[in-house]
Protein backbone atom coordinates (compact mmCIF):
# COMPACT_ATOMS: atom_id res chain seq x y z
CA UNK A 1 0.00 0.00 0.00
CA UNK A 2 3.11 2.42 0.36
CA UNK A 3 3.42 5.06 -2.52
CA UNK A 4 5.93 7.36 -1.47
CA UNK A 5 7.76 8.52 -4.12
CA UNK A 6 7.27 11.60 -6.03
CA UNK A 7 4.32 11.97 -8.40
CA UNK A 8 4.54 13.05 -11.82
CA UNK A 9 3.86 16.38 -12.88
CA UNK A 10 0.34 17.51 -11.57
CA UNK A 11 -2.61 20.55 -11.95
CA UNK A 12 -5.00 20.15 -8.59
CA UNK A 13 -8.12 22.64 -9.47
CA UNK A 14 -10.14 23.11 -5.76
CA UNK A 15 -13.59 24.30 -5.97
CA UNK A 16 -13.94 25.98 -3.16
CA UNK A 17 -10.57 26.88 -2.80
CA UNK A 18 -11.57 30.09 -0.18
CA UNK A 19 -13.18 27.58 2.42
CA UNK A 20 -12.71 26.02 5.72
CA UNK A 21 -11.60 22.65 4.89
CA UNK A 22 -8.81 24.07 2.03
CA UNK A 23 -7.47 26.37 4.60
CA UNK A 24 -7.28 24.33 7.42
CA UNK A 25 -6.74 20.91 5.48
CA UNK A 26 -5.99 20.93 1.87
CA UNK A 27 -3.39 23.97 1.57
CA UNK A 28 -0.94 22.44 4.72
CA UNK A 29 -1.47 19.09 3.02
CA UNK A 30 0.07 20.11 -0.64
CA UNK A 31 3.06 22.09 1.31
CA UNK A 32 3.54 19.28 3.43
CA UNK A 33 3.93 16.75 0.58
CA UNK A 34 6.05 19.37 -1.05
CA UNK A 35 8.10 19.68 2.08
CA UNK A 36 8.77 16.02 1.96
CA UNK A 37 9.44 16.13 -1.74
CA UNK A 38 6.82 14.35 -3.38
CA UNK A 39 5.60 17.12 -4.85
CA UNK A 40 7.59 17.94 -8.26
CA UNK A 41 8.75 20.83 -9.44
CA UNK A 42 6.19 21.68 -12.33
CA UNK A 43 3.23 20.97 -10.22
CA UNK A 44 0.57 23.66 -9.64
CA UNK A 45 -2.43 24.26 -7.51
CA UNK A 46 -5.21 26.44 -9.24
CA UNK A 47 -7.90 27.43 -6.38
CA UNK A 48 -11.44 28.39 -7.49
CA UNK A 49 -14.39 30.13 -5.80
CA UNK A 50 -17.07 33.02 -6.21
CA UNK A 51 -15.33 35.36 -4.26
CA UNK A 52 -13.37 38.11 -6.30
CA UNK A 53 -9.81 37.82 -6.08
CA UNK A 54 -6.56 38.56 -7.69
CA UNK A 55 -4.10 35.98 -7.69
CA UNK A 56 -2.20 37.77 -4.97
CA UNK A 57 -4.50 38.12 -2.99
CA UNK A 58 -5.68 35.04 -2.65
CA UNK A 59 -1.88 33.67 -2.21
CA UNK A 60 -1.77 36.20 1.06
CA UNK A 61 -4.75 33.96 2.55
CA UNK A 62 -2.82 31.04 1.35
CA UNK A 63 0.02 31.65 3.25
CA UNK A 64 -2.12 33.24 6.35
CA UNK A 65 -3.51 29.39 6.28
CA UNK A 66 0.23 28.22 6.51
CA UNK A 67 1.17 30.21 9.11
CA UNK A 68 -1.63 29.17 11.62
CA UNK A 69 -2.50 25.45 10.32
CA UNK A 70 1.30 24.32 10.03
CA UNK A 71 2.91 22.31 12.78
CA UNK A 72 5.91 24.85 13.80
CA UNK A 73 8.35 22.31 13.30
CA UNK A 74 7.43 21.96 9.49
CA UNK A 75 7.50 25.96 8.69
CA UNK A 76 10.27 26.61 6.73
CA UNK A 77 10.21 30.43 4.93
CA UNK A 78 11.39 29.56 1.57
CA UNK A 79 9.77 26.59 1.12
CA UNK A 80 6.29 28.37 2.23
CA UNK A 81 7.74 30.58 -0.54
CA UNK A 82 8.55 27.96 -3.14
CA UNK A 83 4.98 26.51 -2.53
CA UNK A 84 3.19 29.56 -3.26
CA UNK A 85 4.96 30.30 -6.25
CA UNK A 86 2.76 26.84 -7.61
CA UNK A 87 -0.86 28.61 -6.37
CA UNK A 88 -2.88 30.68 -8.80
CA UNK A 89 -6.72 31.86 -8.42
CA UNK A 90 -9.55 32.22 -10.89
CA UNK A 91 -12.50 33.65 -9.88
CA UNK A 92 -15.25 30.96 -11.06
CA UNK A 93 -18.93 29.63 -9.97
CA UNK A 94 -18.54 26.20 -10.89
CA UNK A 95 -22.20 25.95 -11.04
CA UNK A 96 -22.23 28.59 -14.17
CA UNK A 97 -21.49 27.83 -17.57
CA UNK A 98 -21.59 31.72 -18.49
CA UNK A 99 -18.89 32.63 -16.15
CA UNK A 100 -15.39 32.62 -16.49
CA UNK A 101 -14.02 29.11 -17.62
CA UNK A 102 -12.09 30.90 -19.60
CA UNK A 103 -10.00 32.31 -17.02
CA UNK A 104 -9.78 28.66 -15.67
CA UNK A 105 -8.66 27.57 -19.25
CA UNK A 106 -5.72 30.05 -20.01
CA UNK A 107 -4.68 29.00 -16.78
CA UNK A 108 -4.76 24.86 -17.45
CA UNK A 109 -3.33 25.92 -21.21
CA UNK A 110 0.03 26.42 -19.69
CA UNK A 111 0.46 22.93 -18.78
CA UNK A 112 0.96 20.12 -21.91
CA UNK A 113 -2.86 18.99 -22.69
CA UNK A 114 -1.48 15.33 -20.58
CA UNK A 115 -0.67 16.86 -17.75
CA UNK A 116 -2.58 15.11 -14.38
CA UNK A 117 -5.50 17.29 -13.39
CA UNK A 118 -7.40 16.43 -10.17
CA UNK A 119 -10.28 18.33 -9.69
CA UNK A 120 -11.34 18.47 -5.81
CA UNK A 121 -14.78 19.36 -5.11
CA UNK A 122 -14.49 20.93 -1.59
CA UNK A 123 -18.13 22.74 -2.02
CA UNK A 124 -21.25 21.75 -0.62
CA UNK A 125 -22.41 17.97 -2.84
CA UNK A 126 -25.32 20.00 -4.28
CA UNK A 127 -23.20 21.43 -6.54
CA UNK A 128 -20.92 18.37 -7.96
CA UNK A 129 -22.92 17.73 -10.90
CA UNK A 130 -23.52 20.88 -12.19
CA UNK A 131 -19.51 21.46 -11.66
CA UNK A 132 -18.53 18.33 -13.64
CA UNK A 133 -21.28 19.48 -16.51
CA UNK A 134 -19.03 22.38 -16.88
CA UNK A 135 -15.93 21.13 -17.05
CA UNK A 136 -17.28 18.31 -19.44
CA UNK A 137 -18.93 21.55 -21.96
CA UNK A 138 -15.62 23.12 -21.78
CA UNK A 139 -13.46 19.90 -22.38
CA UNK A 140 -11.81 19.69 -19.30
CA UNK A 141 -12.11 16.74 -18.19
CA UNK A 142 -9.19 14.44 -19.90
CA UNK A 143 -7.99 10.97 -20.23
CA UNK A 144 -5.58 11.90 -17.02
CA UNK A 145 -8.25 13.60 -15.10
CA UNK A 146 -8.94 12.81 -11.75
CA UNK A 147 -11.97 13.97 -9.36
CA UNK A 148 -12.11 14.04 -5.63
CA UNK A 149 -15.49 14.03 -3.91
CA UNK A 150 -15.33 15.73 -0.77
CA UNK A 151 -18.38 14.23 1.85
CA UNK A 152 -20.97 14.13 2.90
CA UNK A 153 -22.05 11.96 -0.01
CA UNK A 154 -25.65 12.14 0.19
CA UNK A 155 -28.25 12.09 3.16
CA UNK A 156 -29.81 9.10 2.32
CA UNK A 157 -29.40 6.37 0.27
CA UNK A 158 -31.76 8.34 -2.74
CA UNK A 159 -29.46 11.43 -2.43
CA UNK A 160 -26.34 9.48 -2.29
CA UNK A 161 -27.08 7.98 -5.68
CA UNK A 162 -28.11 11.02 -7.46
CA UNK A 163 -25.04 12.58 -6.47
CA UNK A 164 -23.37 9.26 -7.88
CA UNK A 165 -25.12 9.27 -10.58
CA UNK A 166 -24.79 13.33 -11.35
CA UNK A 167 -20.76 13.05 -11.35
CA UNK A 168 -21.00 9.63 -13.09
CA UNK A 169 -22.36 10.98 -16.23
CA UNK A 170 -19.17 12.96 -17.50
CA UNK A 171 -16.53 11.03 -15.24
CA UNK A 172 -15.76 7.38 -15.21
CA UNK A 173 -16.10 5.58 -11.90
CA UNK A 174 -11.77 4.84 -12.19
CA UNK A 175 -11.76 8.45 -12.21
CA UNK A 176 -13.72 9.45 -9.15
CA UNK A 177 -12.00 9.42 -5.77
CA UNK A 178 -14.50 9.72 -2.67
CA UNK A 179 -12.58 10.84 0.14
CA UNK A 180 -13.14 9.37 3.35
CA UNK A 181 -10.35 11.17 5.90
CA UNK A 182 -10.17 8.08 8.06
CA UNK A 183 -8.97 5.86 5.55
CA UNK A 184 -6.28 8.34 5.38
CA UNK A 185 -4.75 8.30 8.87
CA UNK A 186 -1.57 5.77 9.23
CA UNK A 187 -3.51 4.42 12.06
CA UNK A 188 -6.50 3.02 10.45
CA UNK A 189 -4.19 1.23 8.23
CA UNK A 190 -2.63 0.21 10.91
CA UNK A 191 -5.51 -2.17 11.61
CA UNK A 192 -4.82 -4.03 8.36
CA UNK A 193 -1.23 -4.55 9.72
CA UNK A 194 -2.20 -5.46 13.22
CA UNK A 195 -4.63 -7.98 12.07
CA UNK A 196 -2.99 -9.44 8.96
CA UNK A 197 1.01 -9.10 9.31
CA UNK A 198 1.21 -10.51 12.96
CA UNK A 199 -0.36 -14.32 13.63
CA UNK A 200 -0.92 -13.76 17.00
CA UNK A 201 -3.81 -11.63 16.03
CA UNK A 202 -4.99 -13.50 12.80
CA UNK A 203 -5.01 -16.60 14.70
CA UNK A 204 -7.75 -15.13 17.23
CA UNK A 205 -9.68 -12.96 15.31
CA UNK A 206 -13.04 -13.92 15.02
CA UNK A 207 -16.43 -14.94 17.01
CA UNK A 208 -14.37 -18.00 18.64
CA UNK A 209 -12.48 -15.81 20.30
CA UNK A 210 -13.53 -12.22 20.60
CA UNK A 211 -16.16 -11.20 22.38
CA UNK A 212 -16.93 -8.16 21.47
CA UNK A 213 -15.37 -4.97 19.14
CA UNK A 214 -16.03 -0.77 20.66
CA UNK A 215 -14.79 1.69 17.70
CA UNK A 216 -15.75 5.08 19.12
CA UNK A 217 -14.63 8.46 17.68
CA UNK A 218 -15.45 11.08 20.91
CA UNK A 219 -14.37 14.53 20.52
CA UNK A 220 -14.59 17.67 22.92
CA UNK A 221 -15.16 20.24 20.47
CA UNK A 222 -18.92 21.40 19.73
CA UNK A 223 -19.95 21.85 16.25
CA UNK A 224 -18.07 25.34 16.48
CA UNK A 225 -18.68 27.40 12.86
CA UNK A 226 -20.24 24.74 11.20
CA UNK A 227 -23.73 24.55 13.00
CA UNK A 228 -26.19 25.00 9.64
CA UNK A 229 -24.92 21.73 8.24
CA UNK A 230 -24.38 19.94 11.36
CA UNK A 231 -28.08 20.37 12.85
CA UNK A 232 -29.12 19.10 9.31
CA UNK A 233 -26.44 15.94 9.50
CA UNK A 234 -26.06 14.81 12.99
CA UNK A 235 -23.63 12.55 14.90
CA UNK A 236 -24.96 9.34 12.63
CA UNK A 237 -24.44 10.90 9.11
CA UNK A 238 -21.68 13.23 9.71
CA UNK A 239 -19.36 9.76 11.60
CA UNK A 240 -21.11 6.12 11.72
CA UNK A 241 -21.95 5.95 8.18
CA UNK A 242 -18.91 7.04 6.65
CA UNK A 243 -15.83 7.14 8.83
CA UNK A 244 -16.82 4.28 11.28
CA UNK A 245 -18.41 2.34 9.42
CA UNK A 246 -14.99 2.24 6.96
CA UNK A 247 -13.44 1.58 10.43
CA UNK A 248 -15.73 -1.46 11.35
CA UNK A 249 -15.38 -2.93 7.89
CA UNK A 250 -11.72 -3.11 8.19
CA UNK A 251 -11.71 -4.79 11.41
CA UNK A 252 -13.90 -7.54 10.11
CA UNK A 253 -13.39 -7.58 6.51
CA UNK A 254 -12.23 -11.00 5.60
CA UNK A 255 -8.33 -11.18 4.38
CA UNK A 256 -8.09 -9.79 1.20
CA UNK A 257 -6.58 -11.61 -1.91
CA UNK A 258 -4.06 -8.87 -1.53
CA UNK A 259 -3.58 -5.08 -0.93
CA UNK A 260 -4.66 -3.72 -4.29
CA UNK A 261 -7.07 -1.40 -4.39
CA UNK A 262 -10.27 -3.29 -5.45
CA UNK A 263 -9.75 -6.32 -3.24
CA UNK A 264 -9.81 -4.28 -0.40
CA UNK A 265 -12.86 -2.73 -1.30
CA UNK A 266 -14.64 -5.99 -2.08
CA UNK A 267 -13.22 -7.33 1.15
CA UNK A 268 -14.54 -4.14 2.91
CA UNK A 269 -18.03 -3.65 1.33
CA UNK A 270 -19.15 -7.78 2.14
CA UNK A 271 -18.91 -6.51 5.63
CA UNK A 272 -21.12 -3.66 5.14
CA UNK A 273 -23.65 -5.91 2.88
CA UNK A 274 -23.49 -8.73 6.11
CA UNK A 275 -24.21 -6.39 8.55
CA UNK A 276 -27.46 -7.50 9.66
CA UNK A 277 -30.44 -5.11 8.96
CA UNK A 278 -31.73 -3.23 12.23
CA UNK A 279 -35.30 -2.35 11.06
CA UNK A 280 -37.20 0.39 12.02
CA UNK A 281 -39.08 -1.39 15.26
CA UNK A 282 -35.78 -2.47 16.59
CA UNK A 283 -34.20 1.00 16.48
CA UNK A 284 -35.20 1.90 20.19
CA UNK A 285 -33.76 -1.14 21.55
CA UNK A 286 -30.30 -1.28 19.12
CA UNK A 287 -29.20 2.42 19.34
CA UNK A 288 -28.79 5.03 21.26
CA UNK A 289 -28.90 8.90 20.33
CA UNK A 290 -27.91 12.01 22.72
CA UNK A 291 -27.97 15.60 22.55
CA UNK A 292 -26.15 17.59 24.95
CA UNK A 293 -26.56 19.92 28.15
CA UNK A 294 -24.70 22.60 29.57
CA UNK A 295 -21.62 21.55 31.14
CA UNK A 296 -18.25 21.78 32.19
CA UNK A 297 -15.06 21.11 30.03
CA UNK A 298 -11.08 21.43 31.30
CA UNK A 299 -13.10 23.61 34.47
CA UNK A 300 -14.94 25.84 32.04
CA UNK A 301 -19.15 25.97 31.58
CA UNK A 302 -20.31 25.34 28.32
CA UNK A 303 -23.18 25.44 27.06
CA UNK A 304 -25.79 22.54 25.37
CA UNK A 305 -26.26 22.10 21.78
CA UNK A 306 -29.61 24.26 21.78
CA UNK A 307 -27.87 27.15 23.44
CA UNK A 308 -24.83 27.06 20.60
CA UNK A 309 -27.76 26.37 18.06
CA UNK A 310 -29.98 29.33 19.01
CA UNK A 311 -32.80 27.36 18.28
CA UNK A 312 -34.73 23.93 19.20
CA UNK A 313 -33.39 20.95 17.42
CA UNK A 314 -33.96 17.01 17.46
CA UNK A 315 -30.52 16.63 16.15
CA UNK A 316 -28.37 13.83 17.97
CA UNK A 317 -24.85 14.96 18.88
CA UNK A 318 -23.99 11.57 20.56
CA UNK A 319 -24.89 7.90 18.54
CA UNK A 320 -24.31 4.37 19.60
CA UNK A 321 -25.35 1.64 16.99
CA UNK A 322 -24.76 -2.16 18.00
CA UNK A 323 -23.94 -3.94 14.66
CA UNK A 324 -23.74 -7.85 14.42
CA UNK A 325 -22.51 -9.32 10.67
CA UNK A 326 -23.79 -12.01 9.69
CA UNK A 327 -20.42 -13.98 8.90
CA UNK A 328 -19.79 -17.20 10.34
CA UNK A 329 -16.70 -15.19 10.95
CA UNK A 330 -18.63 -13.13 13.27
CA UNK A 331 -21.48 -15.14 14.31
CA UNK A 332 -23.29 -13.09 17.04
CA UNK A 333 -20.50 -10.79 17.78
CA UNK A 334 -21.60 -7.28 19.06
CA UNK A 335 -19.94 -4.41 17.40
CA UNK A 336 -20.57 -1.06 19.09
CA UNK A 337 -20.00 2.11 17.00
CA UNK A 338 -19.85 5.34 19.66
CA UNK A 339 -19.48 8.86 18.58
CA UNK A 340 -19.75 12.19 20.55
CA UNK A 341 -19.36 15.80 20.40
CA UNK A 342 -18.45 17.53 23.62
CA UNK A 343 -16.88 14.49 25.16
CA UNK A 344 -14.32 14.34 28.04
CA UNK A 345 -11.60 13.66 26.07
CA UNK A 346 -10.74 13.48 22.30
CA UNK A 347 -10.19 9.98 21.71
CA UNK A 348 -10.90 7.76 18.31
CA UNK A 349 -10.21 4.01 19.19
CA UNK A 350 -10.75 -0.17 18.59
CA UNK A 351 -11.35 -2.01 21.64
CA UNK A 352 -11.23 -5.93 20.96
CA UNK A 353 -12.49 -7.51 24.30
CA UNK A 354 -11.75 -11.28 23.90
CA UNK A 355 -13.38 -14.26 25.30
CA UNK A 356 -12.41 -15.34 28.96
CA UNK A 357 -10.08 -18.14 29.03
CA UNK A 358 -11.77 -21.05 29.27
CA UNK A 359 -9.33 -22.84 31.77
CA UNK A 360 -11.01 -23.56 35.11
CA UNK A 361 -7.06 -22.97 36.64
CA UNK A 362 -7.73 -19.67 38.03
CA UNK A 363 -11.71 -19.55 39.33
CA UNK A 364 -13.19 -16.85 38.25
CA UNK A 365 -10.22 -14.48 38.97
CA UNK A 366 -9.32 -13.90 35.00
CA UNK A 367 -10.23 -10.93 32.78
CA UNK A 368 -10.93 -10.33 29.21
CA UNK A 369 -7.48 -10.10 26.91
CA UNK A 370 -8.42 -6.85 25.25
CA UNK A 371 -6.45 -4.83 22.10
CA UNK A 372 -7.06 -1.07 22.70
CA UNK A 373 -5.66 0.09 19.17
CA UNK A 374 -5.78 3.73 19.25
CA UNK A 375 -6.20 5.87 16.09
CA UNK A 376 -5.27 9.55 18.05
CA UNK A 377 -4.36 10.94 19.79
CA UNK A 378 -1.42 8.91 21.53
CA UNK A 379 -1.48 6.90 18.40
CA UNK A 380 -0.53 2.92 19.23
CA UNK A 381 -1.58 0.16 20.46
CA UNK A 382 -1.84 -1.52 24.01
CA UNK A 383 -2.64 -5.14 25.12
CA UNK A 384 -3.89 -5.71 28.19
CA UNK A 385 -3.14 -9.63 29.64
CA UNK A 386 -3.41 -11.48 32.37
CA UNK A 387 -1.02 -11.82 34.79
CA UNK A 388 -0.07 -12.68 38.18
CA UNK A 389 -0.48 -10.48 41.05
CA UNK A 390 2.38 -10.72 42.75
CA UNK A 391 1.19 -9.05 45.41
CA UNK A 392 -1.43 -11.62 46.68
CA UNK A 393 -0.84 -14.48 49.13
CA UNK A 394 -2.52 -17.04 46.68
CA UNK A 395 -2.46 -17.18 42.56
CA UNK A 396 -4.47 -14.00 41.99
CA UNK A 397 -4.25 -12.55 38.27
CA UNK A 398 -4.25 -9.00 37.62
CA UNK A 399 -3.87 -6.95 33.91
CA UNK A 400 -0.87 -6.34 32.63
CA UNK A 401 -0.06 -4.15 29.28
CA UNK A 402 2.33 -4.34 26.88
CA UNK A 403 1.54 -1.00 24.81
CA UNK A 404 3.43 -0.01 21.31
CA UNK A 405 3.86 3.63 19.44
CA UNK A 406 2.32 4.36 15.46
CA UNK A 407 4.89 6.24 15.38
CA UNK A 408 7.18 7.07 12.42
CA UNK A 409 10.80 5.17 12.96
CA UNK A 410 12.58 8.48 12.03
CA UNK A 411 10.80 11.05 14.77
CA UNK A 412 8.58 12.86 12.62
CA UNK A 413 5.26 13.25 12.89
CA UNK A 414 2.67 11.11 11.65
CA UNK A 415 1.52 12.61 8.28
CA UNK A 416 -2.06 13.89 8.60
CA UNK A 417 -4.76 11.73 6.70
CA UNK A 418 -5.29 14.62 3.80
CA UNK A 419 -1.48 14.65 2.82
CA UNK A 420 -1.97 10.86 1.36
CA UNK A 421 -4.85 10.78 0.46
CA UNK A 422 -4.35 14.52 -1.89
CA UNK A 423 -1.52 12.83 -3.79
CA UNK A 424 -2.96 8.89 -4.03
CA UNK A 425 -5.69 10.73 -6.14
CA UNK A 426 -2.86 12.48 -8.59
CA UNK A 427 -1.36 8.73 -8.44
CA UNK A 428 -4.62 7.33 -9.37
CA UNK A 429 -4.21 4.93 -6.25
CA UNK A 430 -7.63 4.59 -4.85
CA UNK A 431 -7.78 1.96 -2.20
CA UNK A 432 -7.76 4.45 0.47
CA UNK A 433 -11.36 5.78 -0.96
CA UNK A 434 -14.73 4.48 -0.80
CA UNK A 435 -16.16 3.09 -3.84
CA UNK A 436 -19.62 3.35 -4.97
CA UNK A 437 -21.31 0.69 -3.81
CA UNK A 438 -19.45 0.86 -0.26
CA UNK A 439 -20.96 4.71 -0.19
CA UNK A 440 -24.37 3.09 -1.03
CA UNK A 441 -24.22 -0.12 0.88
CA UNK A 442 -23.52 2.04 4.05
CA UNK A 443 -26.61 4.09 3.26
CA UNK A 444 -28.61 1.44 3.53
CA UNK A 445 -27.93 0.11 6.28
CA UNK A 446 -27.57 3.36 8.79
CA UNK A 447 -31.08 4.38 6.88
CA UNK A 448 -34.18 2.82 9.02
CA UNK A 449 -32.35 4.03 12.15
CA UNK A 450 -32.33 7.65 10.52
CA UNK A 451 -36.09 7.53 9.86
CA UNK A 452 -36.80 5.90 13.01
CA UNK A 453 -35.24 8.31 14.86
CA UNK A 454 -37.07 11.50 11.96
CA UNK A 455 -40.28 9.90 13.35
CA UNK A 456 -39.12 9.83 17.02
CA UNK A 457 -39.27 5.98 17.51
CA UNK A 458 -36.71 6.23 19.80
CA UNK A 459 -36.06 8.27 22.82
CA UNK A 460 -33.25 11.24 22.83
CA UNK A 461 -31.19 11.03 25.82
CA UNK A 462 -29.46 13.79 27.21
CA UNK A 463 -25.79 14.14 28.55
CA UNK A 464 -23.86 16.73 30.15
CA UNK A 465 -21.05 18.85 28.02
CA UNK A 466 -17.55 17.26 28.90
CA UNK A 467 -19.21 13.95 30.12
CA UNK A 468 -18.79 10.18 28.27
CA UNK A 469 -22.13 10.35 27.09
CA UNK A 470 -25.63 9.48 28.41
CA UNK A 471 -26.61 6.84 31.35
CA UNK A 472 -28.72 5.51 28.63
CA UNK A 473 -25.65 4.41 26.77
CA UNK A 474 -24.40 2.68 29.94
CA UNK A 475 -27.39 0.34 30.55
CA UNK A 476 -27.63 0.25 26.37
CA UNK A 477 -23.91 -1.43 26.53
CA UNK A 478 -24.60 -3.89 29.72
CA UNK A 479 -28.04 -5.61 27.59
CA UNK A 480 -25.32 -7.51 25.58
CA UNK A 481 -22.82 -8.19 28.82
CA UNK A 482 -20.52 -5.28 27.82
CA UNK A 483 -18.74 -1.95 29.39
CA UNK A 484 -17.81 0.95 27.80
CA UNK A 485 -13.75 1.02 27.45
CA UNK A 486 -13.74 3.86 29.88
CA UNK A 487 -15.59 1.98 32.31
CA UNK A 488 -13.63 -1.12 32.21
CA UNK A 489 -11.23 -1.86 35.28
CA UNK A 490 -8.12 -1.39 34.17
N1 LIG B 1 -14.47 22.03 7.03
C1 LIG B 1 -14.30 20.77 7.40
O1 LIG B 1 -13.66 20.46 8.42
C2 LIG B 1 -14.87 19.67 6.59
C3 LIG B 1 -15.57 19.91 5.42
N2 LIG B 1 -16.06 18.88 4.68
C4 LIG B 1 -16.80 19.13 3.45
O2 LIG B 1 -16.02 19.90 2.54
C5 LIG B 1 -16.83 20.79 1.80
C6 LIG B 1 -16.33 22.20 2.03
O3 LIG B 1 -16.40 22.48 3.41
P1 LIG B 1 -15.91 23.86 4.02
O4 LIG B 1 -14.62 24.28 3.42
O5 LIG B 1 -16.00 23.71 5.48
O6 LIG B 1 -17.05 24.84 3.53
P2 LIG B 1 -17.00 26.43 3.43
O7 LIG B 1 -18.41 26.88 3.48
O8 LIG B 1 -16.00 27.00 4.36
O9 LIG B 1 -16.45 26.66 1.94
C7 LIG B 1 -17.21 26.43 0.79
C8 LIG B 1 -16.39 26.84 -0.40
O10 LIG B 1 -17.16 26.66 -1.58
C9 LIG B 1 -17.09 27.85 -2.36
N3 LIG B 1 -18.28 27.89 -3.19
C10 LIG B 1 -19.57 27.97 -2.79
N4 LIG B 1 -20.38 28.00 -3.87
C11 LIG B 1 -19.58 27.89 -4.95
C12 LIG B 1 -19.82 27.85 -6.34
N5 LIG B 1 -21.05 27.92 -6.84
N6 LIG B 1 -18.76 27.74 -7.18
C13 LIG B 1 -17.49 27.69 -6.69
N7 LIG B 1 -17.21 27.71 -5.40
C14 LIG B 1 -18.23 27.82 -4.53
C15 LIG B 1 -16.98 28.94 -1.32
O11 LIG B 1 -16.40 30.12 -1.81
P3 LIG B 1 -17.22 31.35 -2.43
O12 LIG B 1 -18.31 31.68 -1.48
O13 LIG B 1 -16.17 32.39 -2.60
O14 LIG B 1 -17.71 30.84 -3.73
C16 LIG B 1 -15.98 28.31 -0.38
O15 LIG B 1 -14.68 28.43 -0.92
C17 LIG B 1 -18.26 20.55 2.31
O16 LIG B 1 -18.88 19.60 1.48
C18 LIG B 1 -18.06 19.95 3.70
O17 LIG B 1 -19.13 19.13 4.08
C19 LIG B 1 -15.83 17.58 5.04
C20 LIG B 1 -15.14 17.28 6.19
C21 LIG B 1 -14.64 18.27 7.07
O1 LIG C 1 -15.69 14.35 9.06
C1 LIG C 1 -15.69 14.84 10.17
O2 LIG C 1 -14.67 14.52 11.01
C2 LIG C 1 -14.36 15.36 12.11
C3 LIG C 1 -13.51 14.52 13.06
O3 LIG C 1 -12.32 14.17 12.40
P1 LIG C 1 -11.04 13.75 13.23
O4 LIG C 1 -10.05 13.39 12.20
O5 LIG C 1 -10.66 14.95 14.06
O6 LIG C 1 -11.46 12.60 14.10
C4 LIG C 1 -15.59 15.87 12.82
O7 LIG C 1 -15.22 16.86 13.76
C5 LIG C 1 -16.55 16.47 11.83
O8 LIG C 1 -17.75 16.84 12.50
C6 LIG C 1 -16.86 15.50 10.72
O9 LIG C 1 -17.59 16.17 9.70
Amino acid sequence: MAHSQQTAPFDYVIFGATGDLTMRKLLPALYNQLRVGHVPEEARIIGTARSSLSRDEYIARAREALENFLPEQHKNAELIERFLKKVHYVTLDGTKSDHNWDDLKAVLDQSPADRIRVFYYSTAPQLFEAISENLHRFGFITPQSRVVLEKPIGTDSASAKAINDGVSRFFEENQIFRIDHYLGKETVQDIIALRFANPIFSAVWSAEHIQSIQITAAETVGVEGRAAYYDTSGALRDMIQNHLLQVLSLCAMEPPADLEADSVRDAKVNVLKALRPIPEDKVASETVRAQYVKGELKGKPVPGYLEELGDESHTETYAVMRAYIDTPRWKDVPFYIRTAKRSTKKVSEVIVTFKKSASSLFGTSAASDRLVIRLQPDEGFGLALNIKNPAAAGFDLQHGSMTGKFAPADGSLIPDSYERLMLDAVRGYPALFIRRDEVEAAWAWVEPTLKAWAANKAPMAHYAAGSYGPEEARRFIATTGDAWHEDMAH
